[in-house]
């Protein structure tokens, strides 16, 4: 007997998504995160724990997907998220590869039901706008909230610290990053080289030069996020991927990453983001 449409529908939400994350990670040389020869500025995780996490996400962003046919509130998105947390660190020996990704491309699989349930086109601008459209109140609502099942995590401490809205404020606006950043640089960069790893560590720097990451909020404060951001802008300015020796100028910026313990985690999970999104159109 032949699967339902919304099963099928949610089979390639989720495919589409481990598929981008798997794009993130195998992406070689991206400055101190972890990647296919070498693990950045993390020695509790290498590619093989990121393997593990996805292996263990696979049911989780079709059950997102089909979780958004039935256009819910935040709630049952948060529990299934919740749910996925807990796998990942269970199968990873409690290292957090994919938190942000659980939260950011859960949310935008559960849009791409939404939209599938209104009969609307999926593109990457209605996906987005989505998720601030039905549940960007209430994922605000979790800056303030602490409570002992909810403890602070890095991103609530740095929130509180130096002020920034996080993986939270990034989502509940609609991933403008994603949008305005990620995607046109990737766009640029695969129309200039036709190819899809040089355009996405393109979109990767420029996402690193723009976004409050809080990750390198938490690893390096103020002063590691802005050394973070000029990097990157340096790296662009010089020419990005497009200039010849831009490996030598990304392998010494990994150098000086790993040297301050400094990881964008943020950044490559919005570059996942990125490479999901640009696939959407035309994927309903
Ligand atoms: C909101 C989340 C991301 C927690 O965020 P918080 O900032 O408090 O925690 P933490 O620092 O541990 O993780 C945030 C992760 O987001 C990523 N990130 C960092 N900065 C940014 C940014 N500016 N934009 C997007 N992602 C970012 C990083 O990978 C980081 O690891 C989420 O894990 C959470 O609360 N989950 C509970 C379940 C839930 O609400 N699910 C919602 C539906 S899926
Ligand atoms: N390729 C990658 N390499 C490393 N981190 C990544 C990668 N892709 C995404 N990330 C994100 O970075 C986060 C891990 O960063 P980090 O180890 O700094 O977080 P932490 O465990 O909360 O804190 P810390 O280790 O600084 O005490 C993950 O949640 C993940 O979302």
């Amino acid at each position: 007997m032949a699967a339902p449409a919304g099963e099928l529908f949610a089979a390639r939400v989720g495919r589409l998504a481990i598929r981008s994350l798997y794009r993130e990670v195998a992406l070689d040389g991206k400055p101190g995160l972890v990647g296919p020869t070498g693990n950045g500025s993390h020695p509790d995780m290498d590619f093989t724990t990121f393997m593990r996490s996805l292996q263990a996400l696979r049911g989780y962003f079709p059950a997102i997907a089909a979780c958004g046919l039935q256009r819910p509130g935040f709630a049952p998105l948060r529990a299934l998220g919740i749910a996925a947390e807990a796998d990942m660190l269970a199968a990873t020996a409690a290292v957090n590869t994919h938190r942000g990704a659980i939260f950011n491309l859960g949310l935008l699989c559960a849009a791409l039901g939404v939209l599938q349930a209104e009969g609307a086109a999926s593109s990457a601008e209605a996906a987005c706008a989505v998720v601030r459209r039905c549940w960007g109140a209430d994922i605000l609502a979790g800056l303030s909230e602490t409570s002992a099942d909810a403890p602070l995590s890095h991103g609530l401490i740095v929130a509180r610290r130096d002020g920034s809205g996080g993986a939270r404020q990034e989502a509940a606006s609609g991933f403008p990053a994603a949008l305005n950043v990620g995607l046109p640089a990737y766009r640029a960069a695969l129309a200039a080289t036709g190819d899809g790893e040089l355009a996405a560590m393109q979109a990767l720097f420029a996402l690193i030069a723009e976004l409050e990451d809080t990750n390198l909020l938490w690893r390096g404060g103020r002063a590691g996020l802005d050394y973070g951001r000029r990097a990157a802008a340096d790296f662009l300015a010089a020419g990005g991927v497009l200039a010849a020796d831009w490996r030598t100028r990304a392998v010494g910026i990994d150098r000086d990453f790993v040297a301050r313990r400094l990881s964008p985690g943020g950044s490559a999970d919005l570059l996942g983001i990125t490479l999901f999104l640009a696939e959407l159109d035309g994927l309903a």
